[in-house]
Parts: structure tokens; C-alpha cells; sequence
């Protein structure tokens, strides 16, 4: 049995994540911990004013601490489940004592000092660990997760939005001279737990944000190689991401070439699924590990849709899928 602890736990991804980890055959989880001046400390993670359908399932304390000593010595995996500055600050004590690094935030996805200053307002402290780290798209990393120590789990709207675009990419199927168009809508949890003026339910609204500046724009188009216009949306409903790309293909390019590209990728992997007729909405995989993929092409304007749980393959699924390759497990082993 491997070793794991949440940090984080209390949140969104981290009590997503304590449901598989809990359930994994070959993970023992020995702590589920919060900050160290947590209101939660002590509290059950499956108490009623946290995750109370955990109850019967989890029923874990949160340990409040900053101090992971305790456990440093005994601990082959860290998941952090935890807001960006504090994955950056936190991570190398993980690493430097050996364990195997998941982080669910954006502290380590983008291998360049000045995308932090600029887009999550601090300053990059460590190059060497960003130099270490594999970008946990599954699909598309699996050697390099293989090999890694550090892993940093893709953003939500980054993979919903990579997943159609890389396999016509790949194949060369789309004309470059329009920059693919991504619209995509997420719940409130893509927020996260802690409150706040936007994401209380009386002032959620159907509304666009960070126009030309959300941070996973840069994120997107780092690890796609070809630049993209991303607008997010913000919708007045808990949970997934639905993501609607417009591009434009080359020249010839027919429906038959998208569907063969999409299946040439992805017809062995087991949490994604790809539509031949018609595409599919939330429902599809709300509480589910999957991301969905359906396309209509019409000349040569081409319409993707991708759907996903912001908070499964968008965060704690596909970390416990990156556990998995590294750890050579089956890929969906504690997911399906
Ligand atoms: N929500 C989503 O859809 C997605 C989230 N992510 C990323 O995953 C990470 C977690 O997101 P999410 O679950 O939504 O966030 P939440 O705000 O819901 O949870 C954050 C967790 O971190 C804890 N925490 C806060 N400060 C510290 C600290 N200094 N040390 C240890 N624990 C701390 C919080 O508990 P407390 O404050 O009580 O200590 C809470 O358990 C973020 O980086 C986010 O960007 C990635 C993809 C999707
Ligand atoms: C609805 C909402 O607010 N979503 C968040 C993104 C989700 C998230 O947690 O960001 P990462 O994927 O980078 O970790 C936002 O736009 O900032």
C-alpha cells in the first residue's frame, strides 16, 4: 500500500479526491489536513456542514496544521488540493523529502517565472521544480507522468478545452490562420468552497469574465501549441464545464477525417468518450470521470463541444488518473 495525504481536504477537488483515495485498493490515506487556523480542524470531512455525502463512506477527521512533519518520513504521495500560491509554497518540502507530488492548482502547469508574476500575481520561486514538473493531461502525458515526481494536474477549463483541439492539431487538420474561438461555461464550484460576493447564489448570473486575461488562456495555449481566443463564463449551476470551440479546418477536410482523428486518440482511453452523431451535454457526466466529446462540421467551419465535471476530470478524477500511470495501477482504477 502507498501512503497518501490530502492537503486541502476540506475543499471542492479535495473532498472529491478523499472519495477515491479512500476507495483505492492499493492507496492507505493517513491525513486529510486544512489549514492550520482551519474553522474546520477537528470537524469529520463527512460532517454535515462539509461533505455529508461522505457520511458512512469517509469519516475522517481534518487535522488543522502547517506542519507535515509528523507524517514526512512515513508518506510516498502528497495530493494538494490547494489555491495556487499555496501549492508554490508548499510543494518542495513535499519533494525534497521524496514523496510523488500532485497538484491540483496552477502553481506548476506553465514552465515560465514571468506567466506567474503575470497572470497568478506572485513571483515564481521555484524554477527548479517548475523545470521537474509533467503537466498531468493524461491522454496526451502518460510517458512523462510515468517518470515524474512532480505532477501538476491540468486546470478545468484547460482540459476540457485541449482534449477536442489536440488530436486535429496533431494531425494537421486545422487552418491556422483563425485562431480556434473557445466559449465555455462552468458552475460555481469551479470557484471553490470559500464564499465570496461572486459565487453566493442570489449574485450568480449567466456572465462572461476575464475577457483576454484569464490565466488559462496562456495555459491553453502553452501546451497546445497554437494560440486560442478562451472566454469562461460563470452559469448559475454547482457543478461541470461545457465548452464550446469554433474553429476552422483546412481545405478538404471532412466530418470523417474529425471523427478518425478523434478516434486514432482516443478510442483506447477509457475515460474519454467521443460522439459520432449528436454531442452531449452536463448530464452526460456530471458525477462522472469523463470527458465527452461531440463536433458538427459545416463547410469548413467546425463546432466542438466537450463536456466534463470541473471537479472530476477537471481536477480530483484526473489527478487519481495521473496516481494511476505513474504508479502503473490500471488507469481508471478507483474512478469507474
Ligand atoms: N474547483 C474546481 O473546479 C477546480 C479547482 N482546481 C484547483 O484545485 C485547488 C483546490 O480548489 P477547490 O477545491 O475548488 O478550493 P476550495 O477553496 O474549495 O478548497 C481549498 C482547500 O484548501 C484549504 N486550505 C486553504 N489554505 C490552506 C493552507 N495554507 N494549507 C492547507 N490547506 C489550506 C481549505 O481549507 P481551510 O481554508 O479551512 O484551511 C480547503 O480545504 C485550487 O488550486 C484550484 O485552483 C483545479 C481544477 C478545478
Ligand atoms: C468558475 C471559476 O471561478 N473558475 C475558476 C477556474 C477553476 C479553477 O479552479 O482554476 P484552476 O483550474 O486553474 O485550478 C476561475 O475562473 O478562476
Amino acid at each position: 500500500m502507498l501512503k497518501a495525504i490530502i492537503v486541502g481536504a476540506s475543499g471542492y477537488a479535495g473532498a472529491k479526491l478523499a472519495y477515491y483515495l479512500h476507495k483505492h485498493p492499493h492507496i492507505q490515506l493517513i491525513a486529510l489536513t486544512v489549514s492550520e487556523n482551519s474553522q474546520d480542524g477537528g470537524k469529520l470531512i463527512s460532517d454535515y456542514d462539509l461533505h455529508s455525502q461522505l457520511k458512512g463512506v469517509v469519516d475522517l477527521p481534518l487535522i488543522a496544521t502547517a506542519d507535515y512533519s509528523t507524517y514526512i518520513n512515513d508518506l510516498d504521495i502528497v495530493f494538494l488540493a490547494t489555491e495556487h500560491a499555496v501549492s508554490h509554497n508548499i510543494a518542495p518540502y513535499f519533494l525534497e523529502h521524496g514523496c510523488t507530488v500532485f497538484d491540483l492548482s496552477g502553481a506548476f502547469r506553465v514552465n515560465s517565472a514571468s506567466f506567474y508574476t503575470d497572470y497568478y500575481g506572485f513571483t515564481h520561486q521555484h524554477q527548479k521544480w517548475l523545470d521537474k514538473a509533467v503537466y498531468g493531461l493524461a491522454e496526451w502525458n502518460s510517458e512523462q507522468i510515468k517518470q515524474a515526481q512532480l505532477i501538476a494536474v491540468p486546470g478545468c477549463y484547460p482540459t476540457a478545452s485541449q482534449l477536442p483541439l489536440k488530436p486535429l492539431i496533431e494531425e494537421g487538420l486545422l487552418d491556422n490562420s483563425q485562431w480556434p474561438v473557445i466559449n465555455a461555461v462552468s458552475g460555481v464550484s469551479g470557484a471553490g468552497r470559500k464564499p465570496s460576493h461572486n459565487n453566493i447564489f442570489c449574485e450568480v448570473s449567466l456572465h462572461a469574465y476575464g475577457l483576454f486575461t484569464h490565466r488559462h488562456q496562456p495555459e491553453i495555449a502553452t501546451h497546445l501549441g497554437q494560440e486560442v481566443i478562451f472566454t469562461p463564463h460563470l452559469g448559475s449551476f454547482k457543478q461541470g464545464i461545457h465548452v464550446t470551440i469554433t474553429c476552422r479546418v483546412k481545405e478538404g477536410v471532412t466530418s470523417q477525417d474529425i471523427l478518425k482523428a478523434l478516434n486514432k486518440y482516443y478510442q483506447n482511453k477509457p475515460l474519454i468518450r467521443v460522439y459520432q452523431k449528436d454531442w452531449p451535454g452536463l448530464k452526460s457526466v456530471i458525477g462522472l470521470p469523463y470527458c465527452d466529446i461531440g463536433f458538427v462540421l459545416k463547410n469548413r467551419h467546425l463546432i466542438l463541444i466537450s463536456v466534463e465535471d470541473n471537479l472530476l476530470k477537471g481536477a480530483a478524477a484526473q489527478a487519481v488518473q495521473c496516481m494511476n500511470i505513474r504508479y502503473n495501477f490500471d488507469e481508471t482504477t478507483s474512478l469507474l
